[in-house]
Formats: C-alpha cells, sequence, structure tokens
C-alpha cells in the first residue's frame, strides 16, 4: 500500500528523504542511484547521451522547434533535467510549455530538434521511451465512458501489466488521491479535480521513471493538493523525476529543485532554482525574465469604473 505518502506539505519532494514506498516497483527504485549524477542532481560525467541503462538526464531536449501557421512557438529550446531532480517549468500564457511538453512526451511531432528520456529518443523510439514515461497532459482525453476505478486499471493494463497487479495497483492510487469513493462512477461525471487526479493515477500506474505533468495542481482542492505533493515526494524518494508546468510561483518554489522560464518559446533562464532566482522571490525573477510584453496600459476600460 502507499501508506508511506508524505504528508509533510513544506518539504520538497524527496528532499531530505530516500525511501522507496513498500510494493512500489523496482524501476523506481533502479533508478535511486544514477551514474554520472551527483546527489545535487547535477552532471559529474561529461557523457550526458544516455544509453539504455538509464545513465544520464532524465530528459534532455535540444534544439526544439514548432512552427504553426509559420510562426515559431517553440523557438529553439534545450533542457537537461537532471535524474532525480523535481523540475518546474515556468511562463506567461501562451510561452510554448505546453507544447515543448508535448514534443518532450511524444505527443506532437517536432518540426526540428530532438527530444530523450532516459536515453530514448521519444520519436526514434517510441515504445523504449514511454515504457519510462509518465504524462499527463494538458486537456487530456480520457476514456470518460469508464468509471474512474476501470479507467485506471485500463490503463495498467495497456501498459502490459497483469489484471491483478493492475486492480491492486488502481486502488492503492484511487485510495491516495481520495477517488475510492467515486471510483465506480463516469469519468465524465468527475468535476475537473477529480478528472485531473484520474488523470495522474493514470499516469503514475505503470511506474514511470519520469513524470511530466502539465499543470498538475491546477483545478484540484488543497487536501488533494497536499496528497499529490506527497505522492510526487515518494516518486521521487523512490528515484523518479518529476517535470511540471505551473502558473503558482509558490507552489514552483517549495516543489522544485530546479526551474526554466520559458517566454516566446525559448528558455531564457534555466538551472537550481538559486541560480535562476538569484537572490530575489521566483515571482520576481520571473516578472523580470518574461514581463513587458503586451500589457495594456490600464488607460482603457473605463466604462467598467463607476466613478
Ligand atoms: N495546435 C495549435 N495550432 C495553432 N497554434 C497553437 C496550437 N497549439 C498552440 N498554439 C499556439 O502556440 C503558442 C504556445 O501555446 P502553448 O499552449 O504551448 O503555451 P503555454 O505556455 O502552455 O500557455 P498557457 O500557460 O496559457 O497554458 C500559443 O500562442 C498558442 O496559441
Amino acid at each position: 500500500m502507499l501508506r508511506t505518502v508524505a504528508r509533510d506539505t513544506n518539504s520538497r519532494p524527496g528532499h531530505g528523504r530516500r525511501r522507496t514506498p513498500e510494493g512500489w516497483p523496482e524501476a523506481s527504485r533502479a533508478a535511486a542511484s544514477v551514474p554520472g549524477v551527483d546527489e545535487d542532481g547535477g552532471r559529474t560525467s561529461a557523457e550526458d547521451g544516455a544509453g539504455a541503462s538509464g545513465a544520464g538526464p532524465a530528459l534532455k531536449l535540444v534544439g526544439l522547434v514548432k512552427r504553426f501557421g509559420g510562426r515559431a512557438v517553440v523557438d529553439g529550446v534545450d533542457l537537461l533535467v537532471p535524474a532525480g531532480s523535481v523540475t518546474g517549468l515556468v511562463g506567461p500564457n501562451g510561452a510554448g510549455k505546453t507544447t515543448t511538453l508535448s514534443m518532450a512526451t511524444g505527443l506532437l511531432r517536432p518540426d526540428a530538434g530532438t527530444a530523450r528520456v532516459l536515453g530514448h529518443d521519444v520519436w526514434a523510439d517510441p515504445v523504449g521511451a514511454k515504457r519510462l514515461l509518465g504524462v499527463l497532459p494538458d486537456g487530456m482525453r480520457l476514456f470518460d465512458r469508464l468509471s474512474g476505478r476501470e479507467l485506471v486499471r485500463t490503463t495498467g493494463e495497456l501498459h502490459g501489466l497483469a489484471r491483478a497487479v493492475a486492480r491492486e495497483r488502481a486502488e492503492e492510487l484511487l485510495d491516495v488521491l481520495g477517488l475510492t469513493a467515486a471510483g465506480d462512477e463516469l469519468v465524465v461525471d468527475y468535476s475537473a479535480g477529480m478528472a485531473k487526479k484520474a488523470a495522474l493515477a493514470c499516469s503514475l500506474v505503470h511506474a514511470p521513471r519520469l513524470l511530466v505533468l502539465d499543470e498538475p495542481f491546477e483545478a484540484v482542492d488543497p487536501l488533494s493538493g497536499a496528497s499529490i505533493r506527497g505522492l510526487l515526494g515518494d516518486f521521487v524518494a523512490g528515484g523518479g523525476t518529476v517535470v511540471l508546468s505551473s502558473h503558482v510561483m509558490e507552489l514552483v518554489e517549495r516543489l522544485c529543485d530546479r526551474v526554466a522560464v520559458v517566454a516566446g518559446g525559448r528558455v531564457l533562464a534555466a538551472g537550481t532554482l538559486e541560480e535562476v532566482r538569484d537572490g530575489r522571490t521566483l515571482e520576481e525573477r520571473f516578472v523580470e525574465l518574461a514581463g513587458g510584453g503586451e500589457r495594456g496600459s490600464g488607460e482603457g476600460l473605463a466604462w467598467l469604473r463607476r466613478s
């Protein structure tokens, strides 16, 4: 059972802890010690082109480009995510975060560049990459005519888990995410937050080694948010790596040990939280780096002011 889920909502995932949740899969344990990555998640070896052994960064994006209607919405994104880290991707609306994460996880084909998950190219070796990858995409389409319980079980079976294993893991995940009582309701009847939690359970059921989560806390209540933070903490403590996007700077500062600021389809700053903050709060740094875009003067909308 996932009884080891942390309830300490103030700690960062994995920080100060190095536990492996009882019964949680070998794949996560295997990643707990990754050659070539030091304890701070930084590279210690010159070789970062990881092989199938899993050595090297958990995610490596090189020169990713995506154009829509001739406009480059992702314009040469490079990003190295060390194994064992929790990396936050932040940026203004329309910055290209979702597009980048979609290309990183094999959901959208890049016009240029490469994405490697623990050494597996997501486009040249999609099966190898997706076996190691759990994804919570933005606006995910779920099989919503299934119940939450059926959805998580079925996802596990589609990943090749034995039926009994998929059932057991589905129950544990539903329990941790507070969905047990609603487990037999159809996903189509779920609230936005419940659907997000069901999708998160699906992203975890096959015990990935890299989790890529697009706005995982959006629409989620504070109690569930704490459960998710605990779940991610255990995942990282067990050797997993997390990349998440969020607009909530305080959350990123609390959860992440690394951060990348994206705007206009480019990475403006990336590194450890301390490096990127550079002595300020993340919000201040964010505004400094990504601000100054299109903002109204505030002189319009006179019709909104009564006096
Ligand atoms: N399928 C598409 N066709 C055309 N334009 C697209 C498509 N998908 C994204 N875009 C455009 O690409 C840009 C980046 O969008 P993206 O969703 O990646 O931004 P984002 O950083 O995730 O934004 P937000 O924080 O608002 O979720 C936006 O201008 C968006 O309109």
